[in-house]
């Protein structure tokens, strides 16, 4: 094999199961496959869930002969309406190929569009009749049919939705096949209210029917921490508070709340990316090693993770509100929401004892990327005394230009005996070139139609980590905790890279990994 040929699994048919998920014990499936997008006007809907269906169906994982998709919300419009939406969004001007419209075209033909109310029986009879008509038109077995919901609405609406699907649009469960919901975070704003949720989705659903996407847990580098963690001897005796001084896992956009302010006002940083972006990264970087790759080995191990972790400390906190986010008109102009926060978690227990966990969000920052960074410590009796040229540090770059690469001292190259920082870099773009890097929706919803919970959040899991935040949030929400202000486009407060500082980051100086171009 050449340098630069690296052999690729392919997807090669539906229902097949990736080498990853086939501890799930998931059997492939067949017959008539009916995906419901509720909220089907909305922003989530057209940017992320149908392009997700149109990247599956293009890989072959919607055949025509059994894949039939609706789309479900109040706006009254029409079949071809919808589609007219949607088509700017599965072929973008600049790489519309005719093959690609083509493909969209054949793809849109599949789509019908059901308008109706979410809280009353009308518009949910309709949808059941539309789908059990396409589960008759497809000729499989009576009853042998599978139900996708796909909840891209305001939480809101969660209750009275599922009560309406479990009313009049279920499978005929007695004879195969099966329904089963996906809902998109906030799933509550809090341990109460999320709790009061989990109450009434599961008393209409058992928990293997519902998939709480959170859809970092779909990134490519998220998805790679378990491989990295536990199938690379050498991580095995380092992955610890012996060697690792401290752990940042950091989201920074470069731009506002733009056309959100409405809805991230009444959220906020910490519980629109930290409490479950974030936090579910954390759990996979710092839990133990699962008994398998079962679903519920993975997640029995992440709740303990989290239920390890210590009551928040103020002096651990910072906030942060960027100048100009007020002038948005839908948000109040004495708003107290932080769109910025630096968060320590401390895990009380034998690997992480004394090892800070730094969450940092912000939004309407000076860059957009996202990654996880390991510290670690000083090298004890450095001969060397690079000390001060920099740490050891594991990065795993989530995005953009996905990367995984260890900053290391090595020999300046040359006659005289001097240390420089360097890294060794496998950076994604470069290593695997011409490999399309799946979006994280298009696998999380494939493996929803496998059956596969890996990838998804249990109850117990949200339980615990509202529990972390939960009483950070209420002291927020009564203006107990202000967040500072400052300058869109700059790193957020300075306030935030003290603590950092305080909480024993080194950072390097004279330094800075340049992602290789090809
Ligand atoms: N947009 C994004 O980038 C992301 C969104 N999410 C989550 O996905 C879900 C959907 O988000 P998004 O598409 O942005 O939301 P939208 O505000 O676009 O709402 C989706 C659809 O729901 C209906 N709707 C809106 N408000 C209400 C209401 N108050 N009561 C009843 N129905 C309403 C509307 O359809 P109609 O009026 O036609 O019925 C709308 O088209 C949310 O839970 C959101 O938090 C998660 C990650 C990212
Ligand atoms: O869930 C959310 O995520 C997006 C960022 O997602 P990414 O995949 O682009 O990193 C964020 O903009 C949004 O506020 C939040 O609700």
């Amino acid at each position: 094999m050449g340098t630069n040929e690296w052999h690729i699994e392919q997807r090669s048919s539906f229902g097949t199961e990736s080498p990853l998920s086939r501890d799930s014990g998931n059997a492939p499936e067949t017959g008539s496959l009916s995906i419901v997008v509720l909220g089907a006007s909305g922003d989530l809907a057209k940017k992320k869930t149908f392009p997700a269906l149109f990247h599956l169906y293009r890989q072959g994982f919607l055949p025509t002969d059994e894949v039939h998709i609706f789309g479900y919300a109040r706006t009254k419009i029409s079949d071809g309406e919808l589609r007219n939406r949607l088509h700017s969004y599965l072929a973008p001007a600049k790489d519309a190929s005719a093959e690609l419209l083509g493909d969209v075209s054949k793809f849109l033909q599949l789509i019908k569009y059901v308008s109706g109310s979410y809280d009353s029986e009308d518009g949910f009879r309709l949808l059941d009749k539309e789908i059990s008509e396409h589960e008759s038109l497809k000729s499989s077995a009576e009853g042998s049919s599978r139900r996708l919901f796909y909840l891209a609405l305001p939480p809101s609406v969660y209750p009275s939705v599922c009560k309406m699907i479990k009313t009049c649009c279920m499978n005929k469960s007695d004879l195969g096949g099966w329904t089963r919901v996906v809902v998109e975070k906030p799933f509550g704003k809090d341990l109460a209210s999320a709790e009061e949720l989990s109450t009434e989705i599961g008393m209409l659903f058992e928990e293997p029917q519902i998939y709480r996407i959170d859809h970092y847990l779909g990134k490519e580098l998220v998805q790679n921490l378990l491989v990295l963690r536990f199938a690379n001897r050498m991580f095995l005796p380092l992955w610890n508070r012996d060697n690792i001084d401290n752990v940042q896992i950091v989201f920074r956009e470069d731009f506002g709340t733009e056309g959100r302010g409405g809805y991230f006002d009444q959220y906020g940083i910490i519980r629109d990316i930290i409490q479950n972006h974030l936090l579910q990264v954390l759990c996979l970087v710092a839990m133990e090693k699962p008994v398998s790759l079962k679903p519920e080995h993975i997640r029995d191990e992440k709740v303990k993770v989290l239920e390890s972790v210590l009551p928040i400390s103020d002096d651990e906190v910072v906030l942060g509100q960027y100048e100009g986010y007020r002038d948005d008109p839908t948000v109040p102009d004495e708003s107290n929401t932080p769109t910025f926060a630096t968060v320590i978690l401390r895990i009380h227990n034998e690997r992480w004892e004394g090892v800070p966990f730094i969450l940092k969000a912000g939004k309407a920052l000076n860059s957009r990327k996202a990654e996880i960074r390991v510290q670690f410590k000083d090298v004890p009796g450095d001969i060397f005394k690079c000390k001060k040229q920099g740490r050891n540090e594991f990065v795993i770059r989530l995005q953009p230009l996905e990367a995984i690469y260890m900053k290391l001292t090595v020999k300046q190259p040359g006659l005289e005996m001097s240390t420089v920082q360097s890294e060794l870099d496998l950076s994604y773009g470069q290593r695997y070139q011409g490999v399309t890097i799946p979006e994280a929706y298009e696998r999380l919803i494939l493996d929803t139609i496998r059956g596969d919970q890996q990838h998804f959040v249990r109850r117990d899991e949200l339980k615990a980590s509202w529990q972390i935040f939960t009483p950070l949030l209420h002291r927020i929400d009564k203006g107990e905790f202000k967040p500072i202000p400052y300058k869109p486009g700059s790193r957020g407060p300075k306030e935030a890279d003290q603590l950092l500082e305080k909480a024993g980051y080194v950072q390097t100086h004279g330094y800075i990994w340049i992602p290789p171009t090809l």
